[in-house]
């Protein structure tokens, strides 16, 4: 479904009329099949986030591909109503002057001109993500962390897209919110049967939540790796990092 063939990215460092490079992501090839969870792991600064972008069709690779259905994502529809995202800062990712409704409102209206049919499916998916009713008319500041989150993870359903993106999703959240999201992305995953590639750095949470873990390491593929087969990961940086974090 989503396929990367040899990307390599870089950018300009230290400003405009620096001719320094700085190598970001190195020969990157890699698939996430439908309906599968895969987790990118690793340490700030290797370069997950700037994968990301070149996996919402944000920004381009220097060179190689990334294929949604073989199509380029950079392609606007290649990648309309088929891939969304979810963001770790939820404050940002809301217009502040809009009610949650509103929020809601703006992706379905452009799949939709029926106005009870999405009225409809704003009720759906406030239910589907945990939220009652009331919160229709609530703007973004009065939500708590996790409410907010809710909203955009609702936003990003809205379309049943193939696949969201989660970047750093539930890092800003308190421990047990964190956990509540967690299992709110599995039942919805269950319910739409979309992929989720699920950037982070806490592997605790990538295990919980993913079918596989392709852990990077300054800007190149470490080690792809099967959930169940974890604790068996081969290459010694693999290892360490699963060490930190279970210390
Ligand atoms: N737009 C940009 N212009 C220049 N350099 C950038 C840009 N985006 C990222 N970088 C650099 O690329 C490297 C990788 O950044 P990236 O944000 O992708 O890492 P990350 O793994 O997501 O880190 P973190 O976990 O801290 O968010 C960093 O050294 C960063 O400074």
């Amino acid at each position: 479904m989503l396929s990367v063939d040899r990307v390599h990215k870089s950018y300009i460092k230290g400003g405009f009329f620096s001719k320094e490079i700085q190598q970001v992501l190195t020969n990157m090839s890699f698939e996430c099949g439908q309906g599968e969870c895969l987790g990118i792991i690793g340490e700030s600064g290797s370069g997950k986030s700037t994968l990301g972008r070149l996996l919402l069709g944000l920004e381009k690779p220097d060179s190689g591909s990334v294929l949604f259905e073989g199509n380029k994502v950079e392609d606007r529809r290649a990648r309309m109503g088929n891939i969304s995202a979810v963001f770790q800062d939820y404050s940002s990712s809301i217009n502040p002057f809009y009610t949650v409704e509103q929020a809601l409102m703006e992706p379905l209206k452009q799949q939709s001109r029926d106005y009870q049919e999405n009225q409809d499916k704003i009720d759906l998916l406030l239910h589907q993500v945990g939220l009652n009713p009331s919160y229709r008319k609530k703007y973004p500041h009065e939500l708590s962390g996790g409410e907010a989150q809710r909203v955009c993870i609702a936003r990003a359903v809205a379309t049943e897209p193939k696949c969201i993106l989660l970047d750093e999703a539930i890092s800003s959240l308190d421990g047990s919110v964190q956990m509540q999201v967690l299992e709110l992305l599995k039942s919805l995953r269950k319910i739409y049967n979309m992929a989720y590639i699920f950037i982070t750095h806490d592997i605790q949470a990538a295990a919980y939540i993913c079918d596989r873990v392709m852990i990077i390491r300054n800007g190149e593929i470490e080690e792809m790796v099967k959930i169940e087969h974890l604790k068996d990961v081969q290459s010694a940086y693999a290892r360490k990092l699963l060490q930190m974090i279970i210390t």
